[in-house]
């Protein structure tokens, strides 16, 4: 059976320079706190330091492109540029359209950030048809926990600075 998730990092990258940002939506807290913490974890584990970990909180996912850029160009302002940010959501399927509208409008604004911010933003939206499946990509023991999306998410951040960066 195929492994899902980012697999076997081909190597340790050395976060202890970087400072990176984690923004996210305040639906489904119970699952958006996992991610978040499997991501932290994550850098940590990388070596970023505590207080290079911005956390910031928007209410909802539709809100994230917006609040990454502004939390972007605000810490670039007060002189503490970022190296990448991790946006967060998690959007699970209701009986209307609204999750397809908006799993598909923040996607691609989010994509399209990168460019404007010259940074990595890292694709941290759930998009989950069901509440068990958002769970088991969180990590959550209450279903059949897969693996924390977070923690991919965090050395994604990490990766993608170090290479990349300016
Ligand atoms: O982050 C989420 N926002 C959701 N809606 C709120 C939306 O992101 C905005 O905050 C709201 O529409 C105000 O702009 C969700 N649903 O509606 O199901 C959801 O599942 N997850």
């Amino acid at each position: 059976m195929a492994v899902k998730g980012l697999g076997k990092i081909d190597q340790q990258y050395d976060g202890s320079n970087l400072r990176i940002g984690i923004i996210h939506a305040r639906w489904n807290s119970v699952i958006i706190d996992a991610l978040v913490k499997g991501a932290i974890k994550r850098m940590q584990s990388l070596g970023v330091k505590e207080e290079n970990i911005i956390v910031e909180t928007v209410p909802g996912s539709y809100e994230l492109p917006w609040g990454t850029k502004r939390f972007v160009d605000r810490q670039k302002k007060e002189g503490k540029p970022l190296d990448a940010v991790i946006p967060i959501g998690v959007l699970i399927k209701g009986s209307t359209m609204h999750f397809e509208y908006i799993s598909e409008s923040t996607t691609h604004a989010l994509m399209n950030l990168q460019e404007k911010v010259n940074l990595p933003v890292i694709f941290g939206l759930l998009t989950c048809l069901t509440e068990e499946q958002a769970f088991a990509r969180a990590g959550i023991d209450e279903a059949k926990s897969m693996h924390n999306h977070g923690e991919d998410w965090g050395a994604c951040a990490v990766e993608m600075s170090v290479k990349f960066g300016p």
